[in-house]
């Protein structure tokens, strides 16, 4: 373990010292002790040396403890620091007033020597720290461990420990392999707001941190373990609790004083228990998000990246075919009913059928979960979610067609895709001479609201021809010629079918985008399927109970992958379909990426 800061251990008395299994710790958390401190040095190559004991009561500055013989150190006390030691049965007590440095303790069960990449390091069988000082940073290894500190830290240790925290410091950057508690405690002082930023990661057993915040803090508090809960109690503090388990049960509770605004997400595997006290004003959201755990994450992000790989692929064989030039078929004609009827209004469709994603998503939430439940997706240990509440949907939604707009329909203007034609050389040709065709048949009046196009200068070397849309042009008779032309359809087909894919495939993983919630669509892939249960027991999936709603999605990216192939096999250069191709993965590469790896982007979109 590894604790950042404080490298001299105190008590509540002021005196620092370790506790050994005879010492009385004042430990929150107290187990049986046998110490191990540190400091940055080691100039002493331990020796054969047996040590019955050391005493250093401040008029050496530095203790060196030399033991291999197996007999024990009861007690160390120095002013000075304890630096390079090594003892092959317990340490006592040990009270050090300066550093402990690169301690190996090998009685009591300990096996950890000090060859590791931390200034300091303890390595003992069972501990307590007691620490009020900065710059320590500290590693243990082995078993029970108790740790009480008035400072920051960054802690890393394995197996059981009980941590406690107080006074306006933070504990951060924790990774654990055992059972533990955290009691934290923060409090503004004089007015000043103070921060807290948690993140633990366990990986395995029983977790909890509890916060207890007073004044103005903010805090952000992250636990990703097996089981455990999640405490926050807050005065006038706004913060984001996470809590992800992996499996077993969990809870979290997120209770709010006036003005905050936090945002609490609980992830796990089953029997999710999420407890919400959002006083003043109720603008916080908190949710809980059930998921099938390792084996659900590493489904989703394998399906993630077969979905990614699918489109490059369809472009790449769709132009082996083009470079061929084959005969020309229904497909081959731009007027076919599929390319006219759903291509063509192809954001239509995706948002139709994103709705039907919305709505599985809900009843599944409903019907599985209770309120708030959500899916969940897993990131190694690191517990992730994409959360399907209201406004993280209509958010994703929104920045999907924004993206849609800008690059097809408008960006101040021409939309990005034409911007690309014009700036490269392109153009609209014909359509003046069909606005002069049309003003010869029609002699409309200037500005006639009859004329089916503007009124426009009669003239072939009009800069208009070079500032209508692709759109327009194609619309009123004009060709779009010359230039570097991006496959508007290229980039649509992919576009829409990504943000469907990364929608859907959370619901998927967890089961919820079956029809009876209570079995996962591929769940034989995975072999489990937990699917909200409350009961937090797994069941086999054994059928294949994807709902009806989720089908019809499914079917139409089926289809709008047809349709991607039929653009790389009958239109289009190369670079244009690939072009259009790269700016398809930008929105959803950004949002469900980049933002999902960003604590507050994707605390916004929910992902
Ligand atoms: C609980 C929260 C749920 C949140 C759900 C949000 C739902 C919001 C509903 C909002 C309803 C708005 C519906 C809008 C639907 C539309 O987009 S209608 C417009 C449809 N038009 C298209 O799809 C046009 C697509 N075509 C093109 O972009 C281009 O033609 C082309 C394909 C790029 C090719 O261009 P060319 O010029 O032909 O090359
Ligand atoms: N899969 C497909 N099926 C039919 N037409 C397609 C198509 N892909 C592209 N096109 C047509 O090719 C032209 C260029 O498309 P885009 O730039 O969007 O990729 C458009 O012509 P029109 O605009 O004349 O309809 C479009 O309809």
């Amino acid at each position: 373990m590894s604790v950042r800061q404080p490298e001299v251990l105190a008590d509540t008395t002021g005196a620092s010292h370790l506790h050994g299994p005879t010492g009385g710790s004042p430990s929150l958390f107290h187990r049986e002790p046998s110490p191990l401190l540190d400091s940055d040095r080691a100039d002493t190559e331990a020796s054969n040396t047996k040590s019955s004991g050391a005493v250093n009561n401040g008029s050496v500055q530095k203790k060196t403890v030399y033991s291999l013989g197996g007999s024990s150190v009861p007690s160390i006390d120095s002013a000075g620091g304890v630096s390079p030691s090594t003892n092959n049965s317990d340490f006592g007590n040990l009270s050090n007033l300066g550093n402990f440095s690169n301690l190996a303790n090998i009685g009591d069960g300990l096996k950890s020597k000090s060859d590791r990449n931390s200034s300091s390091r303890v390595s003992n069988s069972s501990s307590n720290i007691n620490s009020n000082s900065n710059s320590n940073s500290n590693t243990n290894s082995n078993s029970n461990f108790n740790i009480n500190s008035n400072s920051d830290n960054g802690i890393n240790k394995s197996n059981s420990n009980d941590i406690s925290n107080s006074n306006n410091s933070s504990i951060s950057n924790i990774s654990n392999n055992g059972s533990n508690t955290i009691a934290s405690s923060h409090s503004s002082q004089n007015g000043q707001n103070g921060h807290t930023h948690q993140t633990i990661g366990f990986s395995a057993d029983d977790t909890s941190i509890h916060n207890t915040n007073s004044g103005n803090v903010n805090f952000t508090s992250t636990i990703n373990n097996r089981d455990g809960s999640l405490g926050n109690n807050g005065g006038d503090n706004a913060g984001d609790s996470t809590l992800g388990n992996s499996q077993g049960v969990s809870s979290l509770a997120n209770n709010r004083g006036d003005g905050g605004d936090s945002t609490s997400r609980l992830y796990n595997s089953s029997n999710p228990d999420l407890a919400s006290d959002d006083e003043l004003p109720p603008d916080g959201s908190s949710s809980a998000y059930s998921s099938s755990g390792k084996d659900a994450t590493a489904l989703l992000y394998k399906f993630r990246f077969i979905v990614l790989l699918v489109y490059p692929i369809i472009i790449f064989l769709g132009e082996l075919v083009h470079i061929s030039q084959p005969e020309g078929t229904y497909f081959s004609n731009k007027r076919n009913i599929f390319n006219v009827f759903f291509v063509k209004r192809a954001w239509l469709w995706t948002t139709l059928a994103f709705i039907a994603i919305v709505v599985r998503a809900k009843v599944a939430t409903n019907s599985t979960s209770g309120p708030g439940i959500k899916s969940a997706t897993q990131s190694g240990s690191i517990l992730k979610a994409q959360s399907y509440a209201g406004y993280h949907l209509v958010l994703r939604y929104a920045a999907a067609t924004f993206w849609w707009v800008l690059f097809t329909q408008w960006f101040f203007g021409l939309p990005i895709m034409d911007r690309v034609f014009v700036l490269t050389g392109g153009g609209c040709d014909g359509l003046v001479e069909k606005v002069a065709e049309a003003a010869m048949s029609t002699n409309p009046a200037p500005g006639d609201a009859t004329s089916p196009l503007p009124p426009l200068p009669v003239t072939s070397n009009s800069p208009l021809n070079n500032l209508v849309s692709s759109a327009y042009c194609r619309a009123h008779g004009g060709t779009w010629v010359g230039g570097y032309d991006p496959s508007g359809h290229t980039f649509l087909l992919v576009h829409a079918s990504l943000f469907l894919w990364f929608e859907l495939l959370p619901l998927i993983v967890t089961g919820r985008a079956t029809s009876t919630g209570t079995g996962i669509g591929i769940g034989s892939a995975i072999g489990t399927s937990t699917s909200g249960s409350s009961s937090g027991t797994t069941k086999p999936a054994t059928t294949f109970t994807t709902s009806l709603s989720v089908r019809l999605v499914l079917g139409l990216l089926a289809f709008w992958a047809w349709m991607v192939l039929m653009t790389a096999v009958y239109f289009h250069s190369f670079l244009e379909k690939l072009l259009g191709l790269v700016c398809g993965y930008l929105e959803v590469l950004l949002v469900y990426v980049v933002a999902a790896n960003h604590p507050q982007l994707g605390a916004i979109l929910g992902v």
